[in-house]
């Protein structure tokens, strides 16, 4: 760590530009190719757009700045670096060489009380010069922006026509080194300050979770057998988080028990997405070799997770979520902090509703994407909530969070003393089972993929559609109601409209149609199918789900 002083007084210039279409941020941040952000002018206006948003809170501000270190990120952080100084930012923190998970954002902002962060990532979408590249904000609570911040920033986009820029600051391998850089920028102060990205995500678990008793189940002791692992960061930037946490305080092998730790900025020619499609060199060698007991993928930038079993056996996010739910005294954080309610988004499976109802808890069902978790956890209402995209998180900060559900998992199977499969089996036979399925069927032609969504909004207004009954595998299904989702925030009475078409049978089943907000290009559709079984819940559920 070093303090570099730059005496010599900068100053800031105006450059004119005009505005780019289509930058309008989508379920999590503004998510194109790589090749659109290096047009001229495309990212700086952005860049702009988002500075001119914060309106006066702008002056004299902290950000967090970083990402999942994909391609682009260090030409985008140096562009954040000159336009921020010309802007009145006060001070940038910044990850050594761009890399910060997006939990790792959502703390730092938590812990250094600032402004907010920009996270530079595209999630689980694939890296490299012709893939994704993305940016997102994140507000001072360490969450997603709000739709009335994003909708404010694809306001000011339509109309810029300049943004400021100081050319001569020095950027060139900044990142590089970690230390605090102070610079006068017309005639005022402004810092950078380039910090180590896992020492403040790493306090915040030790924090959470009893790494003593993680660490004698990793090793094993004179009672029990090392508890086997395989965690894969599938080439994103975890494998800092893994090895500092895994390796360094758990005591994992670095050879047996993770895998593909280093951030590459292409992820390897890999997609970066944790689930049984993308994730299949781990399921492989998790299924190939029966000492593994267990196995975890990460996303791109840290905020998804994977959990199988031994022989890979698969627990699906919406359980996921429901066995964390029913087990939250396995982890220190709950007994100091309680336990205030859990939630879900709408599309995923609804086992989480059958806990809360159980332990008296409140429920949420919200509309997908995370931004709509934070303002329940800031009014204390909210503890634990999931998404069937493979998102698992509590109220330590305000994203989704990979690492923390596998910690979580471990301390529950730790404190239980069971195997994936015994605990997920124990949890159907307790509370029956809901059945969870989805398709998507990507890059479709977005105009076609509207006018299926258009038709169906027709179709379900039908006036005969309620009441109707499909049989399917000698069981019947009446569709009670059905509707495009919408949703009032219990805290700020905010809506959030046309967030997919749900038909929901009799039973609890439920059918929804929805189009997905974080692709690149064209449409992705999505189908989520959850049936709901009290008594057989032990058959495979695509058999069950396509019957
Ligand atoms: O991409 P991530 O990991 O940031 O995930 C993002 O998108 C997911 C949905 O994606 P889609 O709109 O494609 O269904 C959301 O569930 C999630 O909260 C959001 O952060
Ligand atoms: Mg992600």
């Amino acid at each position: 760590m070093f303090q570099v002083e730059v005496i010599m007084d900068l100053s800031s210039v105006v450059i004119q530009t005009t505005p780019f279409e289509g930058q309008k941020p989508g379920t999590s941040g503004l998510r194109k190719k790589v090749k659109v952000f290096m047009e001229k002018n495309y990212t700086e206006n952005f860049i702009q757009c988002i500075l001119n948003a914060l309106g006066s809170k702008l002056q004299g501000c902290t950000l967090v700045v970083g990402g999942d270190g994909r391609y682009f990120t260090k030409q985008a952080i140096n562009i954040i670096i000159r336009i921020a100084a010309a802007n009145e930012v006060a001070k940038l923190i910044i990850g050594h060489l761009g890399i910060f998970s997006t939990p790792a954002v959502s703390s730092l902002i938590r812990t250094h009380k600032v402004l907010g962060g920009i996270v530079l990532t595209a999630s689980h979408n694939p890296g490299g010069i012709r893939n994704d590249f993305g940016i997102k904000v994140n507000i001072d609570n360490g969450g997603p922006a709000p739709d009335s911040v994003t909708d404010a920033i694809y306001e000011e986009t339509k109309k810029i026509k300049e943004y400021k820029f100081t050319p001569k600051l020095e950027t060139d391998r900044l990142i590089d080194n970690m230390g605090t850089h102070t610079y006068k920028v017309d005639g005022r102060d402004f810092v950078v300050e380039i910090i180590d990205p896992t020492t403040d995500y790493v306090n915040l678990m030790k924090q959470i979770f009893d790494f003593q008793k993680l660490r004698d189940l990793i090793r094993g002791t004179d009672k029990r057998p090392p508890f086997n692992v395989l965690i894969d960061s599938m080439n994103g930037v975890t494998g800092v988080y893994v090895r500092k946490i895994f390796v360094e305080e758990l005591g994992a092998h670095p050879d047996n028990n993770v895998t593909r730790i280093v951030p590459l900025d292409n992820f390897g020619e890999i997609h970066p997405d944790p689930n049984l499609t993308y994730a299949k060199d781990l399921v492989d060698k998790v299924k190939d070799n029966p000492t593994y007991d267990f196995g975890a993928a990460f996303d791109g930038d840290g905020d998804r997770n994977m959990i199988i079993g031994k022989n890979a056996f698969f627990v699906t996010p919406s359980d996921s979520l429901a066995v964390l739910a029913n087990n939250l005294e396995c982890i220190p954080y709950f007994k100091n902090h309680g336990i205030h309610g859990f939630a879900r988004s709408m599309p995923t499976a609804a086992a989480v509703d059958r806990v809360a109802k159980k332990l008296g808890m409140e429920m949420f069902e919200v509309p997908t994407g995370w931004k709509y978790f934070g303002n329940l956890m800031d009014a204390g209402r909210l503890s634990l909530c999931g998404e069937e995209s493979f998102g698992t998180g509590s109220d330590h900060i305000r994203e989704k969070d990979g690492i923390w559900a596998v910690l979580a998992w471990l301390s529950v199977i730790e404190h239980k003393k069971m195997s994936v499969e015994e605990i997920l089996k124990e949890h159907w036979s307790i509370y029956g089972r809901n059945y969870f399925t989805r398709y998507d069927y990507e890059e479709c032609d977005s105009d076609a993929a509207n006018q299926m969504m258009t038709h169906l909004e027709k179709l379900i207004a039908s006036s005969d559609f309620v009441g109707k009954t499909y049989t399917a595998s000698k069981k019947s299904y009446t569709i009670e109601k059905a509707d495009n989702f919408s949703y009032v925030d219990p805290i700020d009475k905010s809506v959030a409209k046309n967030q997919g078409i749900r038909i929901l049978f009799s039973d609890g089943s439920r059918l929804i149609y929805r189009l997905s907000g974080t692709g690149s290009s064209g449409a992705t559709i999505r189908l989520y199918i959850d049936s709901y079984e009290k008594e057989n819940v032990f058959t495979d559920a695509q058999v069950r789900n396509c019957h």
